[in-house]
């Protein structure tokens, strides 16, 4: 029998990925925002992750949970933060730790660290340049969608000290499907392929560990992110490297 793993935002993107990649691995409970377009083949609820009374059916007999579900624009207004993302993420995870969920895996992103890059770009996007970012630095969001995801983290932290409930915040840089953002050198330098995305998430599903801030790319020549804590904690393996694709054949991905 798998573990039973609740995924928030399972029709977006990131959820879609992890879907194709480790859908056999796990008994999933899908949360949509809205009924989607093919019927789901495990059980799923349709509806806003505000919505305590629906969160705690939602949560009911699940280990883990996987959070995706948020306004993922970097250019989102704060109402729409503030309510999807910062409250979203404290009415799940409340009914989580009612429930008695052991494992919160919550989908943070570079835009926690997006001013970083301000004093340091184009050049650290490049391969000469050394500057990496470990997880270990404060953060330093560049838009009010990067401070709701460190607000996030935050969230776990204070779950994870206050109800010792294990929590993975994965950093993620810039998930495309067919190949890496062509002529975007940051999209390049931080581009998580779909193989690497869920590969990673079955680590944070799988390792075992406290309280972790890791960054969820491929092994990308250009990254200024380092892979170090994702490796050491979670066991993370990464196969891909946007290096390795020619920009050739191009296919326009959907964009948020
Ligand atoms: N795609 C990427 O490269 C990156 C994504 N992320 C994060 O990963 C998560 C998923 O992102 P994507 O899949 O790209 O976005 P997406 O927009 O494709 O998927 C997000 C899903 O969450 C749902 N949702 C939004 N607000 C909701 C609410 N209040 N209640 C219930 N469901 C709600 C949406 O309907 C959508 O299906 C987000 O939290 C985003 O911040 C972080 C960094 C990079
Ligand atoms: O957090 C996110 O980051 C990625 C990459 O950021 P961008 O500023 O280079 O576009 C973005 O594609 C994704 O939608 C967002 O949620």
């Amino acid at each position: 029998m798998n573990d039973p793993v609740l995924l928030t935002g399972a029709g977006g993107r990131v959820g879609g990925a992890i879907l194709d990649g480790i859908g056999d691995e796990y008994d999933w409970t899908l949360l949509y925002h809205s009924q989607p377009a093919e019927e789901p083949d495990a059980e799923y609820f349709v509806g806003d992750v505000t919505d305590a009374e629906l969160m705690a059916e939602a949560c009911a007999g699940v280990e883990s949970v996987v959070h995706l579900a948020g306004d993922p624009r970097r250019d989102a207004p704060w109402e729409s933060v503030l309510q999807n993302n910062i409250h979203g993420t404290k009415v799940l995870y409340d009914a989580a730790i009612d429930a008695g969920v052991e494992r919160l895996v919550y989908a943070s992103s570079n835009h926690a660290v997006g001013h970083f890059e301000t004093e340091r770009k184009p050049d650290l996007y490049r391969t000469d340049d050394d500057f990496k970012l470990d997880g270990t630095e404060l953060p330093r969001p560049g838009n009010f969608y990067g401070v709701s995801k460190v607000a996030g983290e935050t969230l776990g932290r204070y779950y994870h000290d206050e109800h010792g409930v294990a929590v993975c915040n994965i950093r993620i840089g810039n998930l495309t499907k067919a190949h890496p953002p062509i002529d975007y050198e940051r999209g390049q330098a931080m581009w998580l392929s779909h193989r690497d995305c869920a590969h990673l998430h079955q680590r944070a599903l799988e390792a075992e560990y406290e309280y972790e801030i890791v960054y969820g790319i491929s092994d990308n020549d250009r990254k200024y992110y380092s892979l170090e804590r994702a490796k050491e904690a979670l066991g993370y393996e990464p196969k891909d490297n946007s290096a390795h694709f020619s920009g050739e054949d191009r296919v326009e991905e959907p964009e948020n």
